[in-house]
């Protein structure tokens, strides 16, 4: 890989430990910032909004993506389909801080994601498992999400996904090296990726929980479960305070080991949004991708 990839490696990690929230108005856009969001995504609708409307969901429009841009310090963040590098050509001319090619929206290849190589801006992307994640960096996501089920303020998909990929890290760790490349075979997992992570026993890249995450305590359970920040879309402006819990799931991300303190933050919060259980899905934006 070449130099602006390790820089935007880098550059990723100064997110580590932060919120990312996503936002749809520069007003929330400034909440977020004061409340100590490491960084914002702008996007049309939350998903669970998405949701609701079904149809087809696209990159935001231009002008909206300026407007918080505009309004804030903090990296900005916006969405493309998976596989629509010219959303991402756009997103990248409008100095856009990260791209990310999103599940929540609807994918617009079904056989390939961007070649992220191609672009200079950093790229964040979305798995379930190992295997998904190392594609997503070999062909240059600078940052990874375990993806969770967006919009459905239900977090035991973040969970099983953050489980499944710190699982197979762990087993790699202490896979004899006869054994890394059918690892490699049956997970789809580029070899040299393979390799680097049963050395180092991480991912190369940071990897962030999303999708469902709604309370304090859900956030602060998916930094115990190993991940290096969360993502926060719909559990925050779809609640009764957003203001009040966006801090406090910023306070339980800093100090997720301390039950005192997440309780305290997680007193009179108001009503969080409301959720949807895995079952009832029709369309499982986890799925989306390969
Ligand atoms: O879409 C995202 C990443 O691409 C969101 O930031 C994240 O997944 C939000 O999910 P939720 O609304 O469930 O918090």
């Amino acid at each position: 890989m070449n130099e602006k990839y390790e820089l935007n490696k880098n550059l990723a990690q100064m997110l580590k430990g932060g919120v990312i929230m996503d936002v749809v108005t520069p007003e929330e856009a400034k909440i977020a910032q004061e409340a100590g969001a490491v960084a914002v995504m702008a996007l049309e609708k939350v998903p669970s909004d998405i949701r609701k409307e079904g149809g087809v969901a696209r990159m935001s429009d231009p002008q909206m993506i300026k407007s918080i841009m505009e309004a804030v310090s903090i990296p900005v963040m916006a969405k493309v389909r998976i596989g629509h590098f010219v959303e991402a050509q756009i997103l990248e001319s409008l100095g856009i801080d990260y791209i990310d090619e999103s599940e929540v929206l609807t994918p617009a290849d079904d056989l390939f994601h961007i070649n992220k190589q191609d672009f200079k801006v950093p790229f964040v992307c979305g798995a379930k498992d190992i295997g998904e994640a190392l594609r997503r960096i070999e062909e240059g996501a600078s940052m990874i999400r375990t993806k969770g089920e967006a919009g459905t303020g239900n977090v035991v998909e973040a969970v099983r996904h953050m489980r499944t990929v710190s699982d197979s890290i762990r087993k790699l760790t202490v896979m004899p090296k006869e054994e890394l490349m059918t690892f490699a075979k049956e997970t789809g997992s580029p070899y040299n990726l393979v390799q680097y992570v049963a050395e180092n026993g991480k991912l190369p890249v940071i990897n962030f929980a999303a999708g469902g995450i709604a309370t304090p305590a859900d956030a602060a359970l998916m930094m115990q479960l190993g991940c290096d920040g969360v993502f926060v879309g719909s559990g925050i402006f779809k609640s009764e305070n957003p203001q009040k819990r966006a801090s406090a799931i910023v306070k339980a991300v800093t100090y997720y080991n301390d039950p005192k303190i997440i309780s305290d933050v997680s007193e009179d919060l108001g009503e969080p949004m409301s959720g949807l259980t895995i079952e009832s899905l029709e369309t499982p934006y986890a799925n989306r991708g390969w």
